[in-house]
């Protein structure tokens, strides 16, 4: 089983109450969360990876245990082997290409001074084409290039899965399309389980070989 999760969670903010209620369970290598604006998509994906907390359930990834309520476990975020890939990429400015890669990795290896030398950097800047640019910092990078540079980062410490959260909402149309079909080649080639988020039906056209839909915090199959 690829993933396996059962979570509740209930959020205030001043007047208003969000009720999460999550279940599902699948062993599809691309998973696809689809619904609108506030369904409650990237909650699930922050209580996957580890960054929001349940109140109760529990999450399996790969047959491991990140989290059950009802045993007391909860792993840290560097403990799950999940790999989140932001919306917004979130790459460090100040940190070339390969440094942007090699924070990837765990803390044992990461080498700043020479990251363009590490292995298995120069595996992922070989992968995504981005030997050419590995010492240019993200503001002198495209769009493409920099969603490849988050990729390569998510990926270089070899997850379990890859959760992404609205993956190609920071690029033109065009664009887009083409990442669309990058990440599904790349899905294809490397295997790694994956678990998208989106209000985009282009996105589950391309992605979704399970798909379910988010409404009001709770799941229904589409
Ligand atoms: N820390 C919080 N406190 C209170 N309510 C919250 C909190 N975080 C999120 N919510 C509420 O939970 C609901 C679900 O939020 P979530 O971010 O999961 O939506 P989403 O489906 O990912 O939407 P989007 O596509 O806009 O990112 C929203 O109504 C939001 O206002």
């Amino acid at each position: 089983m690829s993933i396996d999760l059962q979570i509740q969670k209930q959020l205030r903010a001043a007047d208003r109450v969000f009720e999460l209620d999550i279940a599902l369970a699948s062993d599809s290598q691309r998973i696809v969360l689809y619904g609108p604006s506030g369904s409650g998509k990237s909650l699930t994906l922050k209580a996957i990876a580890g960054l929001m907390r349940p109140d109760s359930g529990h999450i399996r990834v790969h047959g491991r245990v990140l989290f059950d309520a009802a045993q007391g476990i909860d792993l840290r975020v560097q403990e799950r082997n999940v790999a989140y890939l932001f919306q917004d990429y979130a790459l460090f400015p100040h940190l070339t290409v390969a440094q942007n890669i090699a924070f990837g990795l765990t803390l044992g290896s990461f080498n700043t001074r020479r990251p363009a030398q590490h292995p298995a950097v120069m595996k992922w800047l070989q992968a995504f084409e981005l030997e050419a640019i590995a010492h240019s910092h993200p503001a002198q990078i495209s769009g493409g290039q920099r969603q490849r540079v988050a990729l390569a980062r998510a990926l270089v410490a070899e997850p379990d899965m890859l959760l992404l959260d609205e993956p190609f909402s920071a690029l033109d149309l065009s664009l887009r399309q083409r990442m669309r079909q990058e990440l599904a080649d790349l899905q294809t080639r490397l295997q790694v389980p994956m678990l998208l988020i989106t209000h985009d039906p282009a996105d589950v056209e391309a992605l979704g070989q399970t798909v379910f839909e988010v409404r009001d915090g709770r799941l229904r199959a589409a």
